[in-house]
């Protein structure tokens, strides 16, 4: 079929797929026993030879990089230097022993998954592809040219900066998933407090920087996949924007993490392998975003992650809590902490605004090679 053509029927299908507002979760409902063509990954986005190919049997994570698991509860200082590390080496740890009960935890992944399991006529009056709603569910294109579709559905739902408006949501999803964001709200100023001090900038610094306020939650259903080694992604490997993100996951599994075989510097594109994040029963999952890793002048790291199908009963469902900057005014501009930039480490990044960065990320899409126009130019 000519390019246009071919063009033209997978727009016709992405639209037929967005207009039945039903999700992936739908197709599943309908019976489909073939995953349709929109689901497909292009070759070009097949991911290069040395990566495992995603229906490979779970990859034993290397001693090297196994995600570190911190004690949150541990005196100050022990935790400072374990975050401290982490943030570094790995961009991503899990917290025990937090402050969030676990009640409010089964109780938000219950929430999410009961909307996502709520019968049609229900869930497709939140269908919406704006991504600035309060309140929307979706299943969000990976690309839009050519349009290729995750195996995911999601419930955005934003809970700040300002007062958030879940009026519509159904009142024991809205009250669970308040009450969660809440909780990790005050997790968030003790991880924001634990990731500034670990800077060596005091506690304060981050918060004063960023005014880490902007909350949005995805809640994510990844339905189960007849044949998983057939669909690629059910998240496309990205690095997530803000400053950090905690997510909560049920015992599904599927997150995985690019490992830097050189644990040193940049990932060149060919060097990496995709590591399982096995579920710790019980922790919140950090993991540090592009704008903290910049703010850090890349003492921290951010690092691409992706999500692929495992199972083919059980859906798999995840919330991630996106902790985003307040500041977002024209004037407001995003860089490397002064203090951080010396004569031997200078400053990595150019001073941006928030729009500079989100629009750099929808040109280049989210991956590091959106931070590239960012960095100090070396000419
Ligand atoms: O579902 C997951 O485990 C990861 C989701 C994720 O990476 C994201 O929402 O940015
Ligand atoms: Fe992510």
């Amino acid at each position: 079929m000519a390019a246009a053509a071919h063009d033209y029927e997978a727009a016709a299908e992405l639209a037929r797929f967005h207009g039945t507002r039903a999700g992936v979760r739908g197709l599943v409902e309908s019976g489909v026993t073939a995953v349709p063509p929109l689901f497909s990954t292009p070759t070009t986005m097949t991911p290069a030879a040395p990566l495992a190919p995603p229906a490979a049997p779970a990859t034993p994570p290397s001693s090297a990089f196994t995600i570190p698991v911190i004690d949150t509860s541990l005196p100050r200082p022990d935790a400072v230097a374990l975050v401290r590390a982490a943030a570094r080496s790995h961009g991503f740890f899990h917290a025990t022993n937090h402050r969030v009960p676990a009640g409010a935890v089964a109780a938000a992944l219950a929430a999410a998954r009961s909307f996502h399991e709520q019968p049609l006529a229900a869930r497709s009056a939140f269908y919406s592809l704006d991504p600035v709603g309060p309140v929307a569910y979706s299943t969000i294109p990976v690309t839009q040219q050519p349009p290729v579709l995750p195996w995911r559905d999601s419930l955005r739902v934003r809970f700040g900066p300002g007062n958030p408006e879940l009026g519509d949501l159904p009142p024991s999803c809205r009250d669970a998933l308040r009450v969660y964001q809440r909780a990790l709200a005050g997790f968030g100023e003790e991880m924001a407090g634990l990731l500034s001090e670990a800077l060596g900038v005091g506690a304060a610094r981050l918060e004063e920087e960023l005014r880490v306020r902007g909350w949005l939650m995805a809640c994510h259903y990844y339905p189960p996949c007849l044949k998983p080694g057939s669909v690629m992604v059910g998240s496309r490997e990205h690095t997530d924007p803000g400053v950090f993100t905690v997510l909560a996951q049920d015992g599904v599994g599927g997150l995985q993490v690019r490992y830097d075989r050189d644990h040193d510097g940049d990932v060149d594109d060919n060097g990496g392998v995709w590591v399982d994040v096995v579920p710790v029963p019980g922790a919140l999952l950090v993991n540090i975003g592009d704008l903290l890793k910049v703010v850090s002048n890349d003492e921290y790291k951010s690092v691409e992650h992706r999500v692929v199908i495992r199972s083919k009963q059980d859906a798999r469902v995840s919330i991630a809590l996106f902790f985003n900057p307040a500041k977002r005014g024209h004037s407001d501009r995003f860089g490397p902490l002064p203090e951080l930039a010396t004569a031997e480490r200078p400053a990595e990044y150019r001073n941006f605004t928030f729009f500079e960065f989100m629009s750099s990320r929808r040109k280049f899409g989210h991956s590091r090679s959106s931070m590239q126009c960012l960095k100090v130019s070396l000419n």
